[in-house]
């Protein structure tokens, strides 16, 4: 123990604690709020208390000193126990409705700093044989995946290819004879890659691949594949499977790279659903729609968007905790050092990041609930409603997972130097978060999907065709083009509709003058994207916007008046910071003046200053247990100088007073015998 360490075990900071008596909301509203109701806080409370009072989760040393072999197997260790207690406990006690649930993602946080090796399990695989296959193939192989008999992830991404899926070079040519498919690698660059879990952990996955039979090849298809031996976990025959090798996050989560030598898989290993191979070789295609072979992506993009606010409402609660506790400079003489929350610049780089995560999840829940009338749809045979899904969770999920990465850094920013600590866990929530920005779909990539979206909204605008309901505000803006400043909630929500609608029209405009010029439409819509891809994001952030001011009126509508102040003081924080963020598209698609400009600072300025006393209580409001914040600085009794020094002493370092190194190469270097 060092010599300045002073054990306050069970105390609470001082001026965390004056925080939390300075709260003027009543904070388990806020609370069951957010969790949907008062009754999903107490199951989600009896859930974590099931998972996490056993204390499995603990590790003796922190998980990022280990090295990469042991931390992967001390990830695989934990999982195991994880998914045990998921099992045998939480589903036992709260029924299979639990299965999937946010909940359970939030308490696996506890487990892993970093990522479980059956994320891709759970995350993908069960999701894909429940999109994918037909009710035969889910009774043959649910039942396993469920229990976890067999293990699974998603290969889909090539050495070369990742956003392009149809440029696939893995082979699966399904030969009549044997009825089998043989999957093949033909290059280096067809070898799957990033799988999190095939490097050494799951023995089966879905493969997407080439589908060719009778000479013909017909597109990507997914496929269940196994690739090792239940019992000896071997590779198969023609199977080469590992781990790509470390990488910037995801340490645990053993990503893998798997090539075929003509493997041979069982016919009904193809996912059935949507087409089938009959046992002649006959290809017939049942779906109603070319992309449904698609759906497990546009299923995940739908979930990042509250996963994302759910690593966001950690971060800010760490960094606003800690920003409470720290103190640091005198701006006025003979007065103590004053909180760094005090700090006006502080609160603006925090209360964001607490309104941006009540944002993104109300946001998320009502995606969720589109994509679950989508999918009610489609059960009946309707797919109309797929092209807006599929534009509105591209552009959502590239916009929260983007802004929440950022939101993120700023919250390690907040916390200076002590931010850059693996103890802090920000670097660990920075580097999970930043992923989500690439995966499941490229940033800039998706939001052009929502461009091409928008771009025939526009034409269908013009035309007096009938408009879906996240688009319609297309048909108002195609002959109302400055919309009429006022900066009520609802005004500046209007707003920034008008700044997409006019940002869609530059583009649309853009195109057609350079097709014009004699150029086709792909070129002249290449020559666009920049302007397409800020088409795309203010359509988001006008959807964002408005979403998260009706739901935020919704649901306190019937809350108690401190309640519903402050969460509309959050919510007109948001839309008053974006009206900042984007002054220049609001001067050219709004009457908006500088006038109004110089007040709405004000406004903002007056906000960040009403909101101070109750940040604290905001934060809470999000109510992480100390597990699963896994933080030094962002611990319920705020002992940050504590926590930082006992989670120094775990250093494998400081096992040793004198390191070996000092004795084979400093001494003799320093001394000149080198
Ligand atoms: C909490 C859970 C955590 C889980 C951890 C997950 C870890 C990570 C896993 C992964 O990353 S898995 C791999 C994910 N890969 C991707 O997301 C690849 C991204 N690429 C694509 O989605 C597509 O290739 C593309 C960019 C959409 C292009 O596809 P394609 O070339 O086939 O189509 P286009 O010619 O561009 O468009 C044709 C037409 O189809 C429409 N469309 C495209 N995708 C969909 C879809 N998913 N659903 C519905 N419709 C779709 C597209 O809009 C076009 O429509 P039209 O304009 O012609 O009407
Ligand atoms: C941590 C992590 C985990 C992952 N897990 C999995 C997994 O489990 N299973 C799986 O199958 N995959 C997984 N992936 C792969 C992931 O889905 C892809 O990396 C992602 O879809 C991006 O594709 P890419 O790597 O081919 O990027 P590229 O498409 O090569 O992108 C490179 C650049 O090119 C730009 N670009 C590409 N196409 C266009 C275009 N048409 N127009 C304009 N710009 C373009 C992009 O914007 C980007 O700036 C994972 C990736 C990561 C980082």
């Amino acid at each position: 123990m060092a010599a300045h360490t002073i054990s306050t075990a069970g105390t609470v900071n001082e001026d965390l604690a004056k925080e939390r008596a300075k709260c003027n909301f009543n904070i388990e509203e806020v609370t069951n709020l957010l969790d949907g109701g008062k009754e999903n806080t107490i199951k989600r409370k009896n859930i974590e208390n099931i998972s996490l009072d056993s204390g499995a989760h603990i590790d003796k040393i922190p998980e990022e000193c280990l090295g990469p072999k042991e931390r992967y197997e001390n990830a695989v260790r934990k999982s195991c126990v994880y998914a045990k207690i998921v099992r045998d406990e939480v589903l036992t006690m709260t029924g299979m409705e639990s299965f999937g649930s946010p909940v359970l993602r939030r308490t696996s946080d506890a487990f892993f700093k970093e990522i479980s090796p059956f994320l891709l399990h759970l995350g993908m695989f069960v999701p894909t044989i429940m999109g994918q296959a037909t009710p035969e193939q889910q009774a043959q192989w649910l039942p396993r995946a469920l229990n976890m008999e067999i293990l699974g992830t998603y290969a889909q991404t090539e050495l070369g290819h990742g956003t392009f899926i149809r440029g696939l070079e893995t082979t699966a040519t399904y030969d009549p004879e044997t009825e089998e498919f043989i999957f093949h690698s033909p290059t280096l660059t067809a070898y799957k890659w990033w799988g999190g879990g095939l490097g050494k952990t799951v023995n089966y996955c879905i493969v997407v691949a080439q589908l060719y039979t009778k000479g013909v090849c017909y597109g990507t298809h997914p496929f269940l594949v196994q690739i090792r031996d239940e019992d000896t976990h071997m590779p198969l025959p023609g199977v080469f499977v590992g781990e790509v090798g470390p990488r910037m996050g995801f340490h645990t989560a053993d990503n893998g790279y798997l090539g075929f030598d003509h493997h041979r898989v069982p016919r009904m290993n193809m996912l059935m659903k949507n087409a089938q191979v009959l046992k002649d070789g006959t290809y017939v295609k049942s779906a109603k729609h070319g992309k449904l072979s698609y759906g497990t992506m546009v299923f995940v993009r739908v979930e990042l968007v509250y996963e994302v606010a759910f690593n966001l409402a950690k971060a800010v609660t760490i960094a606003t905790r800690y920003s409470a506790v720290r103190r640091q400079c005198q701006p006025r003489p003979d007065q103590p050092e004053p909180q760094i929350l005090d700090y006006v610049t502080q609160q603006h780089k925090l209360f964001i990041g607490i309104a941006t995560a009540h944002a993104l999840q109300f946001t998320g829940y009502w995606l969720w609930d589109t994509f679950a009338r989508v999918i009610g749809e489609m059960k009946e045979g309707k797919t109309d409603t797929l092209p807006e899904l599929h534009a509105l969770a591209s552009c959502l999920k590239a916009v929260s997972t983007s802004d929440a990465a950022s939101l993120i850094e700023q919250c390690r920013f907040a916390c200076g130097g002590h931010g850059y600590m693996a103890s802090s866990n920000l670097p660990a929530l920075y580097t999970f978060v930043t992923a989500t920005r690439t995966y499941e779909g490229d940033y800039t990539v998706l939001l052009l999907q929502t461009a091409r979206y928008l771009i025939k909204a526009w034409e269908q605008a013009e035309e007096g065709k009938a408009m879906t309901p996240t688009v319609s505000y297309l048909v108002h803006s195609a002959y109302n083009r400055k919309a009429k400043w006022d900066n009520s909630c609802e005004g500046i929500t209007r707003a920034f509709y008008a700044v997409a609608a006019g940002k869609i029209e530059a583009s649309v405009n853009s195109i057609r003058r350079r097709m014009k010029t004699g150029l086709s439409f792909e070129d002249a819509w290449e020559l666009t994207t920049v302007q397409l891809v800020a088409a795309a994001e203010a359509h988001c952030r006008a959807v964002i916007s408005d979403t998260y001011w009706k739901e935020t009126e919704r649901m306190t509508s019937s809350s108690s008046a401190a309640v519903r102040s402050v969460m509309r003081q959050l919510n007109e924080l948001f839309l008053v910071y974006w009206v900042l963020e984007r002054t220049g598209d609001l001067l050219m698609y709004s009457t908006i003046s500088g006038k109004d400009i110089i007040e709405l600072q004000q406004r903002y300025e007056e906000l960040l200053s009403q909101l101070r006393p109750n940040a604290v209580g905001l934060v809470e409001a999000f109510d992480f247990r100390d597990e699963i914040l896994n933080s030094t600085l962002g611990a319920y009794d705020g002992r940050v100088y504590e926590r930082l020094m006992e989670e120094a002493l775990k250093s494998p370092l400081n096992a040793e007073p004198v390191n070996q190194s000092f004795h084979q190469h400093l001494k003799p270097f320093m001394q000149g015998k080198l």
